[in-house]
């Protein structure tokens, strides 16, 4: 067939499609208002369904593949799309949702004459690929349409024509999914076992965070009677993150996640009863001067995002569990006693798994029980015996101790009891901050830990956690997660190469995978980056070499273009080269995201100050902002984590700017270019770049 009549032949089943999902868009009723239960249940379906029909209105499919079944199937087109669709009145699929297992092949198939396979829940089946062909179709036309292979056909493959396409496009201000062109090593870990905590390390502009995303959507299709979108929960770096991922899902069809920060969650928890301190003086300190490795390994957070640390915790809760029960018996009137035996009876045998507070909360009422029915059976009257009787219980129970969590994490710091094991240093910058009501972040999983401990999670256990940027997570706060679920669902993933806040996070991947069972385990490495072009890639590569610990530089996807540039400039007129690199770039016409990556925020606030002054219209990204407006921004290196931009000037790659120690840092910076990077450097180039 050639090219242009299969272009025909696909416009005139393109046509006929949308002709289809029009009608059934336009059968579907007007929303039900009313208070009966089951046809609200209907109309929720019922608007789901609309939901996907709009979804495939816009693009009903991007892929196809022929197959046939062995042994003795018929060869069969199976259109690929990311919301699957019946035809109108009959159960013929038009469209194959592309989370369905057969789909899978669309993603996994390598070309060649073998037979592939996909899992099935009847078991793996296997079969011949014919042909898998790639449609761009936009207001409901073909404009690209790419056979990546047909069998029988030797012609050289053309496989990642249609990747290099979508990389090659300009990026907004928030990420994209990535359906039409998910790379077999990503679909692996999309449809991974739902039971497992999955770790991922993938080179920067791998993908992670677009996967993780992708895999959200896959479980709720997969696992749709056992797993809700409203009991999973996305844990991001920072509210404009947040904001930055926030289309991804919903493009994906998927709403409800609730999407949201460690710490931010964590003072939910604990009902609002401490302030986060703010945590842009803690960025300041980290990052506005150099900070040596010993500063680092004895960071306050490293220590309070210890397993160690976690012990000391355990210690002080099961000293409090020891006082719960009271040693003595508790007898209100003469010949009346409640023995101590009788106590711990009642809290051992009777409270199961309850939490401590709870426990406690109900042996000081079944004592309460007790003592009134006691009084009664023994017929006390007299009111003065009574009252007397009554003073002895609330004396006894008063004894009974009752904590909140931020008195029982306060207690290690200060008083007779506080904790031996804690750093002077540590204790008294703690006892100090809780004293004005406020916690660091450095605070909030011991906290968040004691609050569960205490009165336990208020909401249903999570049936799926994702931790983007897992690096940055000391182990105290993925076990405190971890406890927030009944089994091990989890996919967390980062880059150690990124870990920037080594100050609070981890140097391997161990201190985070030994929270939990072998078997409950998964571990991937994604190396190939899909961000940046070639060059960049190989540019940034350099900057590993000045890393410590097992590097891994990240493998290019062969997209060429703009050699990386660097430019040595004069004090004098650094800002005025800024100015004018940002001109530059502009003139291009072909950017629509440019940032200024600079190393501290004060610098940041001087280039942005001299851009506006000299009329360009900029933003700047600062530590407490909700949201990342796109365009030109100027941007601290440390809060362009995890962000991209189509060409980034990283404004003054000195050996001042960029010491030996801030090689992660400098890789982070480097890393967020598609398509274009400068660097512009005062006195002499950082040693992290070499020649
Ligand atoms: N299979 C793919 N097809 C098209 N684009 C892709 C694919 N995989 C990743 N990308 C693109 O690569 C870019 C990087 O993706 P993402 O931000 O998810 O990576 P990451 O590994 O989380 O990066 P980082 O660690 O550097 O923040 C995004 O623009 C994403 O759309």
């Amino acid at each position: 067939m050639t090219v242009q009549s299969a272009y025909q032949e696909e416009q005139q089943r393109l046509t006929e499609s949308l002709q289809d999902i029009h009608a059934q868009l336009q059968a579907i009723g007007p929303r039900y208002k009313g208070d009966d239960f089951t046809e609200q249940m209907l109309d929720l379906q019922q608007e789901e369904r609309r939901l996907r029909l709009e979804i495939s209105k816009k693009e009903p499919y991007f892929g196809r593949i022929d197959f046939q079944e062995l042994p003795a199937g018929e060869q069969k087109p199976l259109y690929i799309g990311k919301a699957g669709v019946a035809k109108q009145g009959g159960n013929e699929l038009l469209v194959i949702d592309w989370r369905a297992p057969v789909a899978s092949i669309f993603y996994s198939f390598t070309c060649g004459e073998a037979p592939a396979a996909y899992d099935s829940p009847d078991g793996e089946i296997t079969g011949y690929v014919h042909l898998k062909r790639n449609f761009m179709i936009r207001q409901g036309e073909i404009v690209r349409l790419v056979d990546s292979y047909v069998r029988g056909q030797e012609e050289g493959s053309v496989t990642d024509e249609f990747l290099l396409y979508r990389l090659g496009e300009n990026k907004d201000n928030k990420l994209r999914d990535i359906v039409s062109t998910i790379q077999g090593e990503q679909d692996r870990i999309i449809r991974a076992d739902r039971g497992k905590a999955l770790f991922i390390q993938g080179v920067a502009g791998s993908g992670k965070t677009t996967v993780a995303l992708h895999r959200i959507a896959f479980l709720l299709y997969q696992y749709a009677d056992r797993m809700r979108a409203e009991r999973m929960i996305i844990f991001a770096p920072n509210r404009m993150f947040l904001d930055y991922i926030s289309g991804v899902l919903p493009e994906l069809g998927v709403g409800d996640i609730q999407q949201t920060t460690f710490n931010d969650w964590s003072i939910e928890l604990l009902d609002n009863t401490v302030k986060l301190s703010d945590p842009s003086l803690s960025m300041a300190y980290w990052f506005e001067e150099h900070r040596t490795a010993e500063e680092i390994e004895h960071a306050s957070g490293r220590f309070k995002g210890s397993l160690a640390f976690k012990a000391v915790i355990d210690e002080r809760i099961a000293d409090f569990e020891k006082r719960i029960v009271p040693a003595a018996s508790f007898v209100p009137i003469d010949g009346l006693e409640l023995p101590a035996e009788q106590m711990r009876e009642w809290y051992e045998t009777d409270y199961g798994e309850e939490t401590l507070m709870k426990k406690r909360d109900r042996l000081v009422s079944r004592i309460r029980r007790w003592f009134e029915s006691e009084l009664k059976l023994k017929g006390v009257a007299d009111k003065k015996i009574r009252a007397k009787a009554l003073a002895k219980f609330n004396s006894f129970t008063k004894k009974i101790p009752a904590y909140s969590s931020t008195e029982l994490y306060g207690s290690l710091f200060h008083g007779k009891l506080a904790a031996a094991s804690v750093p002077k240093r540590i204790a008294a910058d703690t006892a100090e901050r809780l004293k004005r009501g406020e916690a660091a972040a450095e605070d909030l999983a011991p906290l968040a830990y004691l609050q569960l401990e205490l009165f336990g999670l208020p909401k249903q256990a999570f049936d799926h956690i994702v931790i983007d940027e897992a690096q940055d997570y000391s182990p105290f706060q993925l076990e405190v997660l971890r406890r927030c679920q009944r089994t091990a669902s989890m996919t967390v993933l980062g880059d150690l190469q990124q870990g920037i806040h080594a100050y609070a996070g981890v140097q391997k991947w161990s201190e985070l995978i030994e929270l939990f069972e072998e078997e409950q385990i998964g571990f991937y490495e994604l190396n190939r980056s899909y961000r940046s072009t070639m060059e960049i890639i190989e540019f940034a590569n350099k900057i590993l070499g000045g890393m410590t610990g097992a590097v891994k530089p990240a493998v290019p996807v062969f997209r060429s273009g703009d050699a990386v540039v660097t430019k040595k400039v004069s004090n004098g007129i650094w800002l005025a080269s800024i100015e004018a690199s940002v001109r530059e770039m502009q003139a291009k016409g072909e950017y629509e995201t440019i940032s200024v990556i600079g190393r501290t925020a004060l610098e940041c606030e001087r280039i942005y100050e001299n851009l506006i002054d000299r009329g360009l219209e900029a933003s700047l990204v600062q530590s407490k902002q909700p949201a990342y407006g796109g365009g030109l921004s100027v941007v601290p290196v440390y809060l362009s984590k995890g962000l991209e931009f189509d060409a980034v000037l990283i404004a003054d790659a000195g050996d001042e700017a960029y010491a030996p120690l801030d090689a992660r840092l400098l890789y982070v910076g480097c890393t967020r270019a598609l398509h274009k990077l400068m660097l512009l450097y005062r006195g002499n180039l950082t040693s992290l770049i070499g020649e």
